[in-house]
C-alpha cells in the first residue's frame, strides 16, 4: 500500500471533482491511501509538491488541474510552466501523474475529466503509480 497525495488546483471546481474521483477511484481500487491537497491554480502545483516531497510522508503523487484558454499568452504560461515544472520534478526522482488538462474550452474539459469518457485523472493516477513501480525495481 503506497501513502499518494493528489495535488489539485480548484480553479474549476466542476471539472476537478471529476479529474479527482477517477483518480481516487484509480489509486484506491489498487489499495493506495489517498490524500488531496488544494492550491489556487497550476501554477502553484509543482510548488506544493516539492514541499510536501521534502517531509517525505507519500509515495507519489497526482496533480489535478484544468486550464482553459482565455483572451492572452498566459495560457501559454500556466500550462507550459506547470508541465516543465512537474517534469523537472519528475526528472528528480518524484513520482508524478500529471492529470492538469490544458484544453480551448469547456466542452474539452468535460470530456476528458469525466471519468465514463476520456478518463484523465485516473489515467494521471496511473502514471505515478508506474513511475512508482519503477521507483521500486531501479531504487
Ligand atoms: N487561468 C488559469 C489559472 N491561472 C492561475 C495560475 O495558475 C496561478 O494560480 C496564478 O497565476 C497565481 O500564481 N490556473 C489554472 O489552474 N487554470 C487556469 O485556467
Ligand atoms: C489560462 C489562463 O490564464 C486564462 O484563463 C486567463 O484568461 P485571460 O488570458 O483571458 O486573462
Amino acid at each position: 500500500m503506497a501513502r499518494i497525495l493528489i495535488v489539485e488546483a480548484r480553479f474549476y471546481a466542476h471539472l476537478n471533482d471529476m479529474l479527482v474521483a477517477g483518480a481516487r477511484a484509480e489509486l484506491e481500487a489498487h489499495g493506495h491511501t489517498v490524500e488531496v491537497l488544494t492550491v489556487p491554480g497550476a501554477l502553484e502545483i509543482p510548488g506544493a509538491i516539492s514541499l510536501a516531497a521534502e517531509a517525505e510522508l507519500y509515495d507519489a503523487y497526482v496533480a489535478i488541474g484544468v486550464v482553459i484558454r482565455g483572451e492572452t499568452y498566459h495560457f501559454e504560461i500556466v500550462a507550459g510552466e506547470s508541465a516543465r515544472a512537474i517534469m523537472a520534478l519528475t526528472m528528480d526522482g518524484i513520482a508524478i501523474g500529471n492529470g492538469i488538462l490544458t484544453v480551448e474550452n469547456e466542452e474539452q474539459a468535460l470530456v476528458r475529466a469525466d471519468p465514463a469518457q476520456k478518463d484523465k485523472g485516473g489515467e494521471a493516477a496511473k502514471a505515478a503509480l508506474a513511475l512508482l513501480s519503477l521507483q521500486e525495481r531501479f531504487g
